[in-house]
């Protein structure tokens, strides 16, 4: 696969031998540990341990739900991966890629997730779940799909063809897994119950991105910028943090992606999050446009409210940048080549300048990444470093991830106070905090001048 090439092609001396087997079975394997966020708003995290362990009784085996010793406000519970090796069978119900990965992490198949189902396989029938690796199988194929595709699992079919194809937006469970490839509870179902509080109890999240929210430590009386927001996992987490007080302004460039992060904080009951389409590497101006000078004399205080804004403006910035991605996990197929790999420091520089701007004399930034890729990590706060001398990587309160790799300017405790996530070298020793996706932290405040 293209991209295994890609990362091989970026290690350097800090990453050590990884053999490229090793890679691609650690990138194709879910985490072990599935981390629910726990909507802190409307729950505790007491209360929805109990209500997943009763919810996941029924299994034959129900895993442990546990409380993490460190992030107050998770919940992890561990996966049986290797209970027996599952074989495909036939038929075979074609999926696409999104479906598949959501299935390798515990979900059953929802209908708009189908894209092919051979004809005469009816509703009951146990059928092999594979996942479309290159997304050119067409919706409705009624044949056995002979093109790329990778096994998932097998389950029961619940919709048969006429259901899922011959409807616009076909609705609902497709497809029952009762034989997944890796045995990761299904956890979304029971979240989404809102028989009792009506809002979402909780959040699937990967723990790096909790903890992002955590680094950031924002208050409930702080003013928050999150310039890369979408579908706003962190977004809403922060609003959470802040108990549904002061405002989280969300940005994001595509315009259907800011519906996500509205759908998500409403699903949670967040009421102080406002999201806005703009392109971040231009949300901040140097002078207050004629128009808004006029109306400062006349208005008493003046917050910001919407894009863009001045200098200094902000009491917490989160710049979770759109990056490389090649720490997601599972993946199964990613096309990327090296020169996108190497494109993305540019946009990543441009959006830092903003972020640095916006933030106040003594306000905190947190930068992140879902990559392994240094040029995007350790380098981007590097040429921070050297352009801002207000800034300075500072600690935070949660140590569990590897510390940044020493490399220009970085000291030894700036390293140590960066994280890092998911190295493809620590498959072998498993536990919450190393068997996750590939991931890194850097916080850093701007100093009181
Ligand atoms: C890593 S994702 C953010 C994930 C998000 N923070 C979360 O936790 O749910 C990066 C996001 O950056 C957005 N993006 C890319 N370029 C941007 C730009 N110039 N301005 C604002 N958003 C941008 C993408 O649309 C994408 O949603």
């Amino acid at each position: 696969m293209e991209f295994i090439l890609c990362i091989s092609d970026l290690k350097n001396e800090h990453e050590g031998p990884i053999s490229k087997e090793m890679l691609v079975k650690h990138l194709k394997t879910p985490p072990h540990f599935t981390i629910i966020r726990v909507n802190t708003v409307t729950t505790s995290k007491e209360i929805l341990r109990d209500e997943i362990e009763e919810a996941l009784s029924m299994m034959i085996s129900p895993p442990v739900v546990q409380f993490h010793h460190k992030v107050h406000d998770i919940l992890v519970v561990k996966s049986n991966h290797a209970i027996e090796k599952v074989e495909p069978i036939h038929p075979h119900v074609m999926v696409g890629l999104g479906c598949a990965i959501a299935i390798l992490r515990g979900a059953n198949a929802y209908s708009p997730g189908i894209t092919a189902i051979p004809n005469g396989v009816v509703i009951g029938d146990k059928v092999s779940v594979f996942g479309d690796l290159l997304g050119q199988c067409k919706r409705g194929w009624n044949k056995e799909y002979e093109g790329k595709k990778y096994f998932v699992g097998n389950g029961l079919l619940l919709q048969n063809r006429q259901d899922l194809f011959s409807v616009g937006v076909p609705k609902g469970l497709a497809i029952n897994m009762i034989e997944p490839l890796f045995y990761c509870p299904s956890i979304g179902d029971i979240l989404l119950d809102n028989k009792t509080i009506g809002f979402q109890k909780g959040f699937l999240q990967n723990l790096p991105s909790v903890l992002c929210g955590h680094a950031l430590n924002p208050q409930s009386h702080h003013l928050v910028l999150d310039l890369c927001a979408a579908p706003g996992g962190k977004t809403t987490h922060i609003g959470s943090l802040m108990e549904n007080k002061g405002s989280v302004i969300a940005l994001d460039k595509s315009a259907s992606k800011i519906k996500q992060i509205q759908e998500n904080s409403e699903k949670l009951g967040l009421t102080n999050i406002t999201a806005f389409v703009q392109d971040s590497t231009t949300a901040c101006i140097m002078e207050k446009p004629e128009h808004l000078q006029e109306y400062e004399t006349t208005a008493v205080a003046s917050l910001p409210t919407s894009p863009p804004f001045l200098p200094n403006s902000f009491d917490r910035i989160l710049l979770d940048a759109p990056c490389s991605a090649l720490g997601q996990r599972p993946q199964l197929y990613n096309p990327i080549r090296l020169k996108e790999v190497q494109s993305f420091a540019r946009l990543q520089k441009k959006l830092f300048l903003t972020a640095a701007q916006l933030l106040r004399p003594g306000g905190r930034m947190v930068y992140s990444t879902c990559t392994y890729n240094i040029a995007e990590n350790e380098e981007i706060i590097d040429w921070a470093l050297g352009l801002f001398p207000s800034l300075r990587v500072t600690n935070f309160n949660i140590q569990i991830g590897k510390p940044g790799y020493r490399i220009g300017r970085l000291t030894e405790e700036d390293c140590i106070a960066m994280q890092r996530f998911g190295s493809p070298n620590e498959s072998v020793s498993m536990d919450e905090n190393s068997d996750t996706i590939g991931f890194f932290i850097c916080c850093l405040e701007k100093i009181l001048s």
